[in-house]
């Protein structure tokens, strides 16, 4: 008998089926009265979420029966309502019997030794952030009704923390013991994954004794697992990498322990780190929306429509000289017309180069030979004029107002980011590109849009471009900009410049917020300056260095599955060719 495996007749309600359990699968196959093959039910170990003794129910509430011959199976079954071509998962449940007791403490011990062996990212023990006041405020109530009956039932254990204000997550990483912890949970949009973000890299980089002001040096991937339990406004980063928004969906994915890698860009001023980034890092029209939208909080995530439609009627475009250093051509395009999805070969490829040099010890969390990167090196293009917008993405950043995002084809962990110029251009040509975010038809392909996949960014003001700001509404000049935002921060008594924005939420620092649009209305002048918007988050500078780390966190996801591939997966497994890869 191969090891591990297991095969027997059990009954689910009066029907008899032939169960087995192989290394990497549990089918269970109905058996008529003649003894023929019927219907075949077949779950990949790894997307077992957990065994119980006994007829067992966890949602909407625990309901135990502890019958001595019986076990519960609980596991992933893909959904396909509302057109999520199986995304949507949910948490599927069989009750087995068995003949004897024996046999029934058979296979709960066969199942949970093969999940020991086909998962080992499972998660045990996770230190949960919830923001209370994140998109609807329904953070708790996710968290208590949907997300921790799941880990119980998985034997997570958790210590969960409501936060009383903005950055105490972040603090928190920052300083507090996280011994013993396999992963940080996020219950929040995508202001609070910044928080967990910021929190984690930061001490990742403490304690490997690396600086994180300077651009040019190679930082050490976070060890710590993040989960997002979506909850706020936009929820961008679940969204592209997971495919879907939906609390149970994503707490299944962090309960089985999948594994994404993420790119993050950090974006430096003046030799000093002023942010992280992974979905948008954008300036002109999204900078403008962000700044708007932040007087409209009340309207809660409809203040991202208005302020859009608002910022658009002014109609405004901002000089500015960018400069990037192309990504290897050979390797992918922004406009290859390819999607990065769940087990992506160009990310895969990225994986091998960026951490080829492995330590004696296998890890590859010590993978770095020299402190300092040799990314950077290459020839830099510059581009000098007026834009509509200059973004840059990591990933595609689709969110369910775009669903394929700010660049369809971009990759969530090839080390590359995709830079999007739009030159100054007239309102309908604007539209026209603001509109193909929201359909399928190819952005880019507009005689004022160029897009760039790249390795590094840098951004200035022409220096004679400067415009007088509008008197009447205090919009700010470009020193004026850095000087109202600038605050040095001191962690743990190393010089470490990491500028406090805080104009997201309540209970954030009391700081003025540049809000270009205003001048738009009331004069003709514009504004000298737009302001960046770095995943949500206003930036305290105008002139930004950034630069993509590749693979730098791994979030419990694994991408978006192809839903073609997925066709009638949940029954004839063996049909489905990517869970195969997935297991190898
Ligand atoms: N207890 C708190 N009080 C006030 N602000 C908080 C608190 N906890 C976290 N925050 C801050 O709230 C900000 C917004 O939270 P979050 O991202 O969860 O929701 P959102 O803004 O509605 O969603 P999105 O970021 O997806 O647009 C975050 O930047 C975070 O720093
Ligand atoms: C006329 C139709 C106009 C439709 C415009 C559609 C364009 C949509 C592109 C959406 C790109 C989202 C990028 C993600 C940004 C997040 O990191 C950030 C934090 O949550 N969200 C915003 O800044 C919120 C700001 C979102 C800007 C719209
Ligand atoms: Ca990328």
């Amino acid at each position: 008998m191969e090891s591990g495996r297991l095969e027997s007749s059990l009954w689910v309600g009066n029907k008899r089926y032939r169960a087995v359990l192989t290394g990497w699968h549990f089918n269970w196959t109905e058996v008529d009265k003649k003894n023929r093959d019927k219907k075949t039910i077949s779950v990949p170990v790894a997307e077992v979420v957990g065994v119980e003794d006994g007829r067992v129910e966890i949602l909407p509430q625990k309901l135990v029966e502890d019958t001595d011959k019986d076990f519960t199976v609980f596991y992933v079954k893909r959904s396909s309502s509302g057109g999520s071509s199986g995304l949507l998962w949910r948490l599927g449940r069989t009750q087995f019997s068995c003949p004897s007791r024996v046999l029934r403490d058979q296979w709960t011990k066969h199942l949970r030794t093969a999940l020991k062996t086909h998962s080992p990212l499972r998660p045990h023990k996770l230190l949960v952030f919830i923001n209370p006041f994140g998109g609807k405020r329904k953070g708790r109530k996710i968290y208590h009704s949907v997300v921790a009956p799941l880990f119980e039932l998985a034997g997570i254990s958790s210590h969960v923390i409501v936060t009383e204000r903005a950055n105490q997550a972040r603090d928190h990483l920052l300083k507090k013991d996280l011994a013993g912890f396999d992963g940080v949970v996020c219950v929040g949009g995508d202001g609070m994954f910044s928080e967990i973000l910021h929190g984690l890299i930061g001490r990742t980089q403490q304690e490997a004794g690396l600086c994180e002001n300077d651009p040019t040096v190679t930082l050490e991937p976070c060890s710590l697992h993040i989960g997002i339990i979506p909850a706020g406004s936009t929820d961008c980063v679940c969204y592209a990498t997971v495919g879907v928004i939906d609390p149970l969906t994503s707490a299944l994915h962090i309960v089985i322990g999948d594994s994404q890698p993420l790119d993050v860009c950090s974006v430096h001023h003046a030799s000093a780190l002023v942010h992280y980034s992974v979905s948008m890092l954008g300036y002109g029209f999204y900078g403008d929306v962000l700044a708007e939208s932040e007087k409209h909080r009340w309207m809660g995530p409809l203040r991202y429509d208005f302020s859009g439609t608002m910022v658009y009627l002014s109609n405004r475009s901002y000089a500015g000289i960018v400069q990037y250093l192309p990504a290897d051509p050979l390797l992918s395009s922004p406009r290859d017309k390819t999607r990065c999805l769940s087990g992506c070969s160009v990310c895969s490829r990225s994986t091998e180069k960026l951490f080829h040099h492995f330590s004696d010890s296998g890890s590859l969390y010590s993978s770095h030979f020299s402190q300092y990167s040799s990314d950077l090196e290459g020839d830099w293009v510059s581009v000098e004029g007026k834009f509509r917008c200059v973004s840059l993405t990591c990933m595609s950043s689709s969110c369910p107002r775009s669903p394929l995002g700010l660049s369809p084809s971009a990759h969530l962990a090839d080390g590359t980011g995709d830079l999007i110029l739009v030159w100054d251009t007239n309102p309908l040509g604007f539209l026209k590109f603001l509109y193909r975010h929201t359909s399928t038809q190819d952005q880019f392909d507009l005689p004022f849009v160029e897009v760039h996949r790249v390795k590094a960014v840098r951004f200035c003001l022409p220096s004679d471009k400067e415009e007088e700001p509008c008197e009447k509404t205090g919009g700010l000049s470009g020193d004026e900009v850095e000087r109202s935002y600038v605050e040095t921060e001191s962690r743990n008594g190393s010089q470490q410049h990491l500028a406090e924005t805080g104009t997201r939420g309540e209970g954030t620092n009391e700081q003025k917020t540049v809000s270009p649009f205003l001048c738009g209305l009331c004069c003709s002048k514009t504004p000298a300056l737009s302001v960046w918007n770095c995943d949500g988050e206003i930036l305290p500078f105008t002139d930004i260095f950034s630069r993509i780390h590749g693979q730098l966190v791994r979030l419990y996801a694994r991408g978006i599955e192809d839903g073609a591939a997925l066709h009638s997966c949940s029954e004839e497994c063996d049909k489905c060719e990517r869970r195969c890869i997935l297991q190898k």
